[in-house]
């Protein structure tokens, strides 16, 4: 197969590929070796955390087919093209394997996992719950100069009717508040900066907008082999939530011409690569990974209209904000005048703020649904006061008390203890599963698989699992560790009490170690309009916002030290 013939197997009319010859010469990396897997404040794409980490879980699932679905496909061989010699498996630790001439630097087993194909009939998501009314009384807090008006209905939104059919297939019959506000600014050109709390719809408010646009405004696509230009990037700081977008995306654009691919670590390059042949709208990724493609150049920025932070504050936290920089800074990325940059979280403190409108046009739409930063009103919460010792003992207790516990997530600081906790759960005849970033990839799909289906009742997990997953029925989430941060916390139980449905979430308050969390959580429990237990000395606390939290658009602040010069923003 010739090059030209890559480049022309598209057979949209929307889709032309532009065939050249081969490009010639090699920019193998030999040596990029990536650490990480989500699960810490590290940022990062894990190129490396797949093989020597499998004593991690076998005890948890006796029948996981995670390493039978992955190593039974695993793609054996390189498939030299046009010169290069890229290994299919190549992956973690080595790159791409580049020209082949590189040794391996590590011992550690490039990752051969294929992901699962997509399932077209599966629009099954969380239902809305008997709280989603109250959703309409919550207040929105809008800024910006000629703010487009906000829509009331699907109907009357002017989304193509495309895309009004696949809200019928989702079950979506009202906006959520933040689609009600998002919607129109994104269709309008607007760049955003959002808060919503967590479990309202988010994700849906920035993927219709933008695939509405890609589908009215259709611009060629820009691919040949081994190159692909992307017109909507939309970055996730964890693959399972790559994932999940990627699903979302996946159900509104079934059956129209709009193309879109994932790039996450953990999972075979070469499988990827091909992914991206025949052109692509949509990349939903990892920043490792992507930056990963990017070096290789095999994803360029230059045809870029939307580049979509979501978990925005996440990815401009020290772990991941150099990889994001790179992506932006990088010299094929399209300038912030000529893309919509779109950034979303339930939590956005304001030197996050103060750091991503950087990245936006000076004019952005701010938007503010409830509180920023605050928990969601439906999730009832419990804090606990447990020492350490006592964790055990007092997870029974709380899972006795649930009689049904199917639907459980037990959050824990460290990996190691998920392990340790899911195996004292199993032997006390817990169906129990866990995620968390020592896991290989294929055992992390297939733990949620298991625990979505209910065959496990009880998912242990690490932060990895903390923001974003949408998972129908979890009735409870138990913090038998507390996060360091609040808006950790706000992200994990609010994994439960999603789309206005009663959720639970019972903390384990450790005095020697958590002490320095506890003004926040008197915050937060305050703005719940929750008890707040006496331990944490929270009677004459004022409620007000501090540690960085705001209600407002930083913009409207009236602190010099707010403002960042014109010529730091066109750093940008
Ligand atoms: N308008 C709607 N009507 C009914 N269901 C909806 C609507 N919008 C979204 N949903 C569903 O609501 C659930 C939560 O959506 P989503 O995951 O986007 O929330 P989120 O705000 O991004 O949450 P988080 O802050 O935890 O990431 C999903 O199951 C989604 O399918």
């Amino acid at each position: 197969m010739s090059d030209g013939e890559w480049g022309d197997e598209s057979s949209s009319s929307n889709n032309r590929g532009r065939g050249r010859g081969g490009r010639g010469g090699g920019r193998g990396r030999g040596n990029f070796n990536r650490n990480n897997d989500f699960d810490s404040s590290q940022g990062g794409d894990s190129w490396g955390n797949d093989g020597n980490n499998g004593g991690g879980g076998g005890w948890i699932d006796r029948n996981d087919q995670g390493d039978g679905l992955s190593r039974g496909r695993g793609r054996g061989g390189g498939r030299g093209r046009g010169g290069r010699s890229f290994d299919n498996n190549a992956d973690d630790g080595n790159g791409f394997g580049g020209e082949g001439d590189q040794p391996p630097v590590s011992d550690k087993p490039r990752p051969t996992y294929i992901p699962p194909e997509l399932d077209d009939n599966d629009f099954n998501s969380v239902e809305v719950g008997m709280n989603f009314d109250k959703y309409q009384n919550i207040e929105v807090k809008v800024s910006g100069d000629s703010v487009p008006t906000h829509i009331e209905s699907f109907k009357n939104s002017g989304l193509r009717e495309v895309l009004i059919e696949k809200l019928e297939k989702c079950k979506y019959t009202t906006p959520t508040p933040i689609q009600k506000y998002a919607i129109p600014v994104i269709i309008n050109g607007r760049d955003i900066m959002a808060s919503a709390q967590t479990g309202s719809g988010k994700t849906a408010a920035f993927v219709l907008p933008i695939v509405h646009t890609l589908l009215s405004k259709p611009i060629d696509l820009v691919f040949e082999r081994d190159y692909c230009e992307p017109q909507c990037i939309i970055m996730s700081p964890t693959r399972e939530l790559a994932i999940q977008i990627r699903d979302v995306v996946h159900k509104l654009t079934i059956g129209t011409v709009i193309k879109h691919s994932i790039l996450y670590g953990g999972t075979a390059t070469g499988h990827q690569r091909n992914q991206l042949a025949n052109g692509i709208h949509i990349i939903v990724a990892t920043p490792g990974r992507l930056n990963d493609f990017v070096g290789r150049g095999i994803v360029s920025f230059k045809s870029i209209r939307f580049f979509v932070l979501d978990e925005a504050d996440r990815m401009l936290d020290m772990g991941f904000k150099p990889d994001i920089e790179k992506i932006l800074n990088h010299q094929t990325m399209v300038d912030r005048h000529s893309r919509q940059t779109l950034l979303f979280s339930a939590t956005l403190a304001d030197d996050i703020q103060m750091m991503a409108k950087c990245y936006l046009k000076p004019d952005y739409v701010f938007i503010a649904v409830g509180e920023i930063g605050g928990a969601c009103k439906d999730v009832k919460q419990e804090i606990r006061e447990v020492t350490k010792f006592e964790k055990k003992k007092e997870l029974i207790k709380v899972l006795e008390s649930l009689g049904d516990c199917t639907g459980t997530m037990v959050f824990v600081e460290q990996k190691r203890n998920a392990d340790f906790i899911a195996a004292f759960l199993s032997e006390k005849d817990y169906p129990t599963t866990s995620i968390h970033g020592d896991r290989e990839q294929p055992e992390r799909e297939q733990a949620l698989r298991d625990f979505k289906n209910n065959k496990m009742k009880i998912l242990v997990a690490t932060a990895v699992a903390a923001r974003g997953l949408d998972i129908k029925g979890v009735n409870c989430v138990i913090n038998f560790d507390l996060p360091s941060s609040i808006d950790e916390y706000v992200h994990r139980i609010g994994r439960t009490g999603r789309l206005g449905n009663s959720g639970r979430a019972v903390s384990f308050y450790d005095s020697s170690s958590d002490n320095s969390l506890s003004s926040e959580l008197v915050r937060i429990l305050k703005q719940a309009d929750q008890e707040i237990p006496s331990f944490l000395g929270g009677g004459g606390h004022n409620g007000g916002y501090g540690g960085g939290q705001s209600f407002d658009d930083v913009r409207q602040h009236n602190n010099t030290d707010n403002n960042i010069s014109a010529a730091d923003e066109d750093a940008w």
